[in-house]
């Protein structure tokens, strides 16, 4: 109350940018260094926009609990428009009736429970072609690149499991996939000009050449989705439909959803939300934990005698089996605590006004909820930058979005739909690599020489390829520290 009427601590700008300037290319880490001058809720203006950015946990708990149903819409953005053929997806459309319908559909047909679970064969058949192609390095004794093989593990099984299709059937090569999807989210992850920066912005853009890789991006995804599509034109068996086949019936019904004609458009911007949420993501955090426990090799040590103890000699780790490993769980969480896949979570568009820590929140007030920021606040977690997934023993903080210290997967109405399907295919992959390999450090490299360097995007993967050796396991039971 005392502060209503103060203005939101804000750094100074500059004319027509405002603070566009400041963010550079890794914003969240731009942002981080900003807030510890400016404090937990701060103003910025991109261009014409007034931007909040949330930095600790007890302000990030106000906006996404307290006043979750005041700030759960999403701002319309050049990029996000372009990718999903105007905000037709989940991710980026506005809080409506039509939101709330796809992500419900969504939730019940793909990301229930119940079909993680029937989708299980799926997965036992992805994870063993990736141990199998693991193993043919292992006796070559070359490194494997981590960053690649993580990658094709989620690419394959979300083809699968959502489009009905072996990703290894499509007009794509591996590598044009991956640049593909890379592509996508560094679009997606930079402030275009266009949106802050009123009649002159899509010029910048236009010079930066931001416009032209946004539309072509969006034309070669396109160009996907209609071979997953025609893929699945095929008359099918009763009772084989699967998630895409849902989707084209609804498109022939002519059905409405919320207040839209569904058409061929509505399938692509969810095909398309599938493919960038779901994909990198998953990969982008198998990656990490590899290197983190590259880096840390007391911890690799420990992970692998709690699997390899637990469960003595086996073909393969069962996805069921994975609730008892305790520790493996705790790193999985630390790894997300100093590298959250989205860093500042998707944007947050203020609907109606209110407040947070005193100040006023005005509608149309992008917020965003710099969540890399807060697993590194130093007010929350005791040593933030060490990796030590022991705090978290005895600890009820979980990433279900009710603990606002580890938000991996956001929180509130907005929060992931699929927590779940990417915590199990995390957790299973992971399980697997580290049950069957040693991972040894090339030649020449030491622990330390492992970076944490981060390439730009909406989510934040590892810069430097993860090249690690790896050495297959015998099945001789490893003694516990
Ligand atoms: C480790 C894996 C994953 C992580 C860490 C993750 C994280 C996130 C985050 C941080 C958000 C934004 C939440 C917010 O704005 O508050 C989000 C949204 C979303 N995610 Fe995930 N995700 C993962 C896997 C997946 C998978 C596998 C899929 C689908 C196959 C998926 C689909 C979505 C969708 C559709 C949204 C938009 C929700 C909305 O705006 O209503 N995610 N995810």
């Amino acid at each position: 109350k005392r502060r209503q009427h103060q203005p939101i601590p804000s750094p100074p700008g500059l004319p027509i940018i405002g603070n566009l300037h400041q963010l550079g290319e890794l914003p969240h880490q731009s942002l981080w260094r900003l807030s510890k001058e400016y404090g937990p809720v701060m103003l910025l203006k991109l261009g014409k926009v007034p931007t909040i950015i949330l930095s600790s946990s007890e302000t990030a708990k106000q906006a996404l609990r307290d006043h979750d149903l005041l700030c759960c819409s999403r701002p319309s953005l050049a990029g996000g428009r372009e990718l999903s053929y105007n905000n037709r997806d989940i991710s980026f459309s506005p809080y409506n009736e039509y939101w709330k319908e796809l992500r419900k559909l969504c939730t019940q047909e793909l990301f229930s429970a119940k079909n993680i679970h029937s989708t299980q064969p799926i997965k036992d058949e992805e994870v063993k072609k990736l141990i199998g192609s693991i193993a043919e390095s292992a006796s070559q004794k070359t490194p494997v690149k981590l960053n690649e093989k993580c990658l094709a593990l989620t690419v394959s099984i979300v083809c699968r499991i959502a489009f009905g299709v072996s990703f290894e059937g499509t007009v794509l090569s591996n590598d044009g996939f991956n640049k593909l999807i890379r592509e996508a989210f560094e679009m997606l992850g930079s402030f275009s000009a266009s949106d802050f920066i009123p009649y002159i912005g899509w010029i910048i853009d236009w010079f930066t050449g931001l416009q032209g890789r946004t539309e072509k991006s969006a034309r070669d995804l396109d160009a996907f989705y209609e071979q997953v599509i025609n893929l699945h034109k095929e008359e099918k068996e009763v009772g084989s439909e699967d998630f895409v086949d849902l989707l084209l019936k609804l498109e022939k019904e002519e059905a409405v959803v919320g207040n839209d004609k569904f058409t061929r458009n509505n399938i692509k911007a969810i095909l398309m939300d599938i493919l960038l949420a779901g994909i990198e993501t998953s990969a982008g955090t198998l990656t990490w934990v590899m290197a983190e426990l590259a880096r840390n090799p007391r911890v690799m040590r420990k992970v692998q005698s709690e699997i390899r103890n637990k469960f003595g000699k086996t073909e393969l780790i069962r996805s069921e089996d994975i609730d008892q490993l305790h520790y493996m769980k705790m790193v999985i969480k630390e790894t997300w605590r100093l590298h959250p896949p989205a860093p500042l979570l998707l944007p947050r568009e203020v609907m109606t006004e209110f407040e947070i820590n005193g100040y006023k929140m005005q509608p149309k007030t992008q917020i965003h909820v710099n969540v890399w920021a807060i697993g590194r606040d130093p007010n929350t977690w005791k040593d933030p930058e060490e990796f030590l997934p022991e705090r978290f023993l005895d600890s009820n903080i979980d990433t279900k979005g009710q603990s606002f210290e580890l938000l991996p997967f956001g929180a509130g109405r907005r929060m992931c739909p699929a927590m779940y399907m990417g915590t199990a295919m995390v957790e299973f992959g992971l399980a697997n690599m580290l049950y069957h390999f040693d991972w040894k450090l090339p030649e020449g490299i030491a622990a330390e020489d492992i970076d944490v360097e981060e390439a730009p995007g909406l989510t934040v993967n590892k810069k430097n390829e993860l090249l690690l050796v790896p050495v297959k396991y015998l099945g001789h039971h490893e003694t516990s520290e």
